[in-house]
């Protein structure tokens, strides 16, 4: 969900892991060469959508990465083929916290919408492998921590153990 702390979690955990850190949010607005609020002013939110996908499916493949994206991108089932390339996260932030954070910006074109956009995508963010629930003050570095903590368990329930 916007404001959850994608960009500002995710740089810790690529630096905790060693991994690079790519943003997808940022790698369209390069390539589109204009922010994001101007892309959807322009060319409106499918034409955003569809630059997403493909920007997605062209990272899916790097290794050794934590990519953060938009906060929309489970809402098109395609992405999820790509998303499932690797361990998804979803950061479960309270309500009353992404409002707070999110009050002051104005670079986020469906920022109003939070309250109804949380609800109806609620279920997708929940389909993610890694659920943390962030319901107080807590930092991006412990954050990080708990989610390596839940990698492994993660990954043991999604491993099959062949039969001798
Ligand atoms: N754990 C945290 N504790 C306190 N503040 C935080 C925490 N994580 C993020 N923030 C703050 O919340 C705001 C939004 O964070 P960030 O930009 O990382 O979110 P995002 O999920 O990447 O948002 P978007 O998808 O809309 O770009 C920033 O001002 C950031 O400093
Ligand atoms: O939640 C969303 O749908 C969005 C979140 C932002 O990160 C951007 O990807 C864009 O503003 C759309």
């Amino acid at each position: 969900m916007m404001g959850a702390g994608k960009t500002t979690v995710g740089k810790q955990l690529a630096k905790d892991l060693n991994y690079r850190f790519i943003d997808t949010d940022e790698t369209i607005e390069a390539i589109a060469k204009q922010p994001i609020t101007d892309i959807f002013q322009t060319e409106g939110e499918v034409y955003f959508r569809e630059l997403e996908t493909q920007v997605l499916s062209q990272l899916s493949v790097y290794a050794r990465s934590v990519i953060s994206t938009g906060g929309g991108i489970i809402t098109k089932q395609t992405n999820w083929s790509y998303l499932r390339d690797g361990l998804v996260v979803w950061l479960d932030v309270d309500l009353e916290i992404l409002k707070k954070r999110l009050a002051q910006d104005q670079t986020r074109p469906l920022a109003d919408k939070l309250e109804s956009l949380l609800e109806t995508r609620r279920s997708l963010y929940a389909q993610a492998d890694i659920v943390t629930p962030i319901n107080s003050d807590i930092s991006p570095a412990d954050i990080s921590a708990k989610i390596i903590e839940t990698i492994p368990t993660v990954l043991k329930s999604q491993v099959k153990i062949p039969n001798n």
